[in-house]
């Protein structure tokens, strides 16, 4: 039906006519320009704290691939670096191309990666729930992780491999267990600037904080992500799930801050 999505028909473009708020002010991703950013000395590394994480399972939501947490309590979050407050990990999730180095949804001067991996957390210290706490402008907190092709990547192993399980639209698999920490690059060196999510309902509720150093992963393991499938099982057109990237938007006069210089 109308539902959004990355085609022709409801993608990107067509956001805006049921969600406004597309053409916001503090709208996500953006193109960053590191000769453009602020370094600020004062702003305190991230510290991730994912010691005790214990994932639940992994899904298809027919946008893309997911895995969710438990966020009941404050055993996984991120703190420090741009945040007043302790964020829980909810779930994390990934964006990518249909080949080569496209697919990322930040891009730094203009360079696009094959995709970018989104590490979502609400602020439980002021609200009470995830919903709550994604419609308030301080509510969420993304850290985003690009990835680059070159050798595999022995974390991302667990991921690739549970993808069949999930391989149509409204898929759930247990996937107990797996801990993010392995999907982090050495640097935490981050840009940080006040966004919104990168998919309807595109809520401006995100500190966004996106590492500089990507991780490498491999083409045979990018692959295995575009045989998930936009499409349930009992649809009839069967559409590779890639491509589910929303393309830089307006700066908007923001400042973007560096925590290296
Ligand atoms: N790509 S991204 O990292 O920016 C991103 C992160 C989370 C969500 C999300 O949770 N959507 C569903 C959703 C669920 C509940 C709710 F209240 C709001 C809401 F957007 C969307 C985009």
């Amino acid at each position: 039906g109308r539902h959004w999505g990355y085609g022709e028909e409801n993608g990107p473009d067509a956001w805006h006519k049921n969600y406004p708020i597309a053409h916001g002010n503090r709208q996500s991703p953006i193109d960053i320009v590191p000769e453009d950013t602020v370094y600020d000395a004062s702003l305190p590394p991230i510290f991730v704290s994912y010691d005790h994480c214990n994932s639940i399972n992994i899904c298809n939501n027919g946008h893309s691939v997911t895995v969710e947490f438990d966020d009941t309590d404050d055993k996984t979050v991120i703190r420090a670096g741009p945040l007043d407050n302790a964020y829980r990990l909810k779930q994390f999730h990934f964006h990518w191309g249909g080949k080569g180095s496209q697919g990322s949804e930040h891009t730094v001067r203009g360079k696009t990666y094959a995709s970018e991996l989104h590490l979502v957390h609400w602020n439980a210290d002021k609200y009470k729930t995830f919903g709550e706490a994604a419609a308030a402008p301080d509510g969420l907190a993304v850290l985003g992780v690009f990835l680059e092709i070159g050798d595999e990547h022995r974390g991302l192993h667990k991921i690739t491999d549970a993808l069949y399980m999930v391989k149509f639209k409204g898929r759930v698999a247990d996937f107990k267990g797996f801990n993010p920490k392995c999907l982090l690059p050495n640097s935490l060196h981050f840009w940080t600037y006040p966004g919104s999510l990168t998919t309807p309902p595109l809520h401006e509720s995100v500190t966004w904080i996106v590492l500089k150093e990507p991780i490498i992963v491999s083409e045979k393991q990018m692959g295995k992500f575009r045989m998930l499938l936009f499409s349930g099982e009992e649809e009839e057109s069967r559409k590779c799930m890639e491509n589910n990237f929303r393309p830089p938007q307006p700066l908007k006069g923001r400042k973007v801050l560096a925590s290296f210089d």
